[in-house]
């Protein structure tokens, strides 16, 4: 109870604290104007909305019958009748479809809120992804086969076991990418996913949604660390879901893992599985720490306990904002508050503005041999739109050459598709390329951007953990978007680095010339040592001093010469 009311409090002096990021906009919406707009009133109304769903990628929640004098607010029957009438009328208008979410009583009368949500072509939907992490047995497994199979655990592993089945069928499949699982909704905000003998279509999911969550699993071991950082960077994803179980509480790489989150500012909601089992005290002892650490100075967040629907909406919409964290507390067994998840994650909207006026850039993040079709490759389109048959310069290869490559067919999540735009996901079939030529971390970027590979690069670092001092021809696994490989430090902007330092720091790839583009996120790390930081300047004219085993160099460059030339 203590610490229900605690997180009350929190959630709403920041709401408080933090400026309304839709206060323009509530001005629009004001208690009257929807009741009987004039024709420029509506106008401008819908050209705000127009604005507000591009940047909130396809849908926005709005709130009607709000005043600025709380004791004014409120709207009487029939100007509530009035009002929802212009709301849908403004919603047909742009295409989109109108979804109650939560009304509410005030001094004056009544406050709605709805989402806005436009309605897409079928082959198209709103994709959000969210990265799955935290220590085993917290229920990941269990809460993924539960949210995408629609049916409980019985606490032994049977839900887990269908999400196994259901993987096992997906990497034989086509453009899988191991590791992920689909959760669809339609403009009603309903989940679509209805297995069939155990399996889920993918394609039908995709034709029924409006909106598909894509979950990265990256939770587990402390040896699969290098995983979860490259899923991190290189799986851009939207938002982090931190599992925890309720008995075993913040263990072994829940920190690690929430730490990354932090150090690559991607938002993180927590939730605390199997309830169910555990005893009250226990829980509330661990509710207790977690909400302590996500307080501490390394995190400032601010912790809210999801208990309502209105808990919900106010955390969703205003989870833009990195510092709030919502924690849910489901069974996966009982079902207990499972359906608030299910509304959160209907309505989370990204924070990451996607340019598709921009060049195309595709950033690689697995490939495969398939059958019948040839390489395939995956990843997410980070700028621009791409379509069937555009031509891209695809690279760096390991001599640092990009090579113009024609798209041949495009998948979204196993449907085929005509084009994709930036913040998407896609696989792509190349043709006359072996799959060997390919490897995680090139990308495929528009020919107009003449893409130079890079040797050398400079970096603005912070030093999260080094056990003693960092200082130049200093070695670690330079992570950013998929590429994954080490680099020396060659010169720093100070003499030695510690944990907590900052510092300009010039790198040089060991083994390959890789693309990168000023501003990127990166992280730095070998064992406990870690760092984060961003791109500042890519030195392009620099020719490799080689630092690393030049005869192993050699024989990768030879090996790669030979297969282009097999292929050609
Ligand atoms: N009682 C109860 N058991 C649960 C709940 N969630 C998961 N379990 C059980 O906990 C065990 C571990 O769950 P998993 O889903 O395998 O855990 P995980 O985090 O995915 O573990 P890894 O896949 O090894 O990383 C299974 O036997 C589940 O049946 C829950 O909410 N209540």
């Amino acid at each position: 109870m203590e610490a229900k009311s605690e997180a009350r409090e929190s959630l709403s002096s920041f709401l408080e604290k933090s400026p309304k990021h839709q206060a323009d906009f509530d001005k629009i919406l004001r208690r009257d104007v929807l009741i009987s707009p004039t024709e420029e009133q509506f106008e401008l109304i819908l050209k705000k909305i127009k604005q507000q769903l591009g940047e909130g990628r396809g849908e926005i929640i709005v709130e009607i019958g709000g005043s600025d004098e709380y004791s004014d607010s409120g709207l009487l029957a029939d100007e509530l009748d009035a009002a929802i009438a212009t709301i849908q009328s403004l919603a047909t208008t742009l295409e989109c479809s109108l979804i109650k979410l939560r009304e509410r009583k005030e001094p004056r009368g009544v406050v709605v809120q709805y989402l806005i949500r436009k309605i897409l072509d079928p082959t198209d939907f709103l994709e959000i992804r969210v990265a799955v992490v935290g220590n085993v047995d917290a229920g990941k497994s269990t809460l993924l086969g539960v949210l995408t199979h629609g049916e409980l655990d019985n606490g032994r592993g049977t839900a887990r076991q269908k999400l196994f089945r259901h993987k096992h069928e997906m990497e034989t499949g086509r453009t899988s990418s191991v590791g992920n699982d689909i959760l669809g909704f339609d403009k009603e905000g309903q989940v679509v996913n209805k297995p069939e003998h155990g399996t889920l279509d993918w394609v039908k999911i995709c034709e029924k949604s409006c909106k598909i969550i894509t979950f990265i699993d990256l939770a587990g071991h402390e040896k699969y660390l290098k995983t979860t950082v490259f899923g991190m960077t290189g799986h851009a994803p939207d938002f982090g879901m931190l599992m925890v179980g309720a008995n075993a509480g913040i263990i072994g790489m829940t920190k690690e893992h929430l730490g990354l989150a932090l150090a690559l500012s991607v938002p993180v909601f927590v939730v605390v599985t199997k309830i169910d089992m555990c005893p009250a005290n226990v829980l509330q002892d661990n509710l207790r720490i977690l909400v302590r650490i996500l307080k501490s100075p390394g995190c400032r967040k601010v912790p809210v306990m999801i208990k309502s629907l209105d808990d919900v909406i106010l955390s969703a919409t205003n989870f833009v904002s990195e510092r709030l964290c919502p924690i849910f507390q489901v069974s996966n067994v009982s079902g207990e508050n499972l359906q608030l998840l299910k509304t959160f994650l209907n309505l989370l909207t990204t924070k990451m503005e996607y340019q598709e006026n921009e060049p195309a850039e595709f950033q690689i993040d697995d490939t495969y041999s398939v059958p019948g079709v040839g390489t395939v490759i995956s990843g997410t389109t980070l700028k621009g739109v791409i379509r069937l048959n555009d031509t891209l310069m695809l690279g760096p290869d390991l001599l640092g050459h990009f090579q113009p490559i024609a798209v041949k067919s495009i998948h979204r999540k196993r449907m085929v598709v005509k084009e994709v735009r930036a913040g998407q996901t896609a696989s792509f079939a190349l043709k006359k390329i072996k799959r060997s030529q390919i490897r995680k971390g090139m990308v495929m970027v528009s020919p107009v951007l003449n893409p130079q590979a890079c040797w050398e690069f400079e970096g603005e670092i912070l030093i999260l953990h080094h056990p003693t001092t960092i200082s130049s021809r200093y070695q670690a696994m330079v992570h950013c978007g998929s590429i994954r490989q080490t680099a020396s430090i060659i010169s720093m902007s100070k003499d030695c680095l510690r944990t907590g330092d900052k510092a300009l720091i010039h790198f040089r790839f060991i083994k390959h010339p890789e693309y990168l583009t000023p501003g990127q996120r990166l992280v730095f790390r070998e064992g406990r040592t870690k760092a984060v930081g961003n791109i500042t300047r890519i030195i392009t004219s620099s020719t490799p001093t080689h630092t690393g085993n030049k005869n192993k160099q050699n024989k990768q460059i030879n090996k790669y010469i030979a297969t282009a030339q097999s292929c050609n």
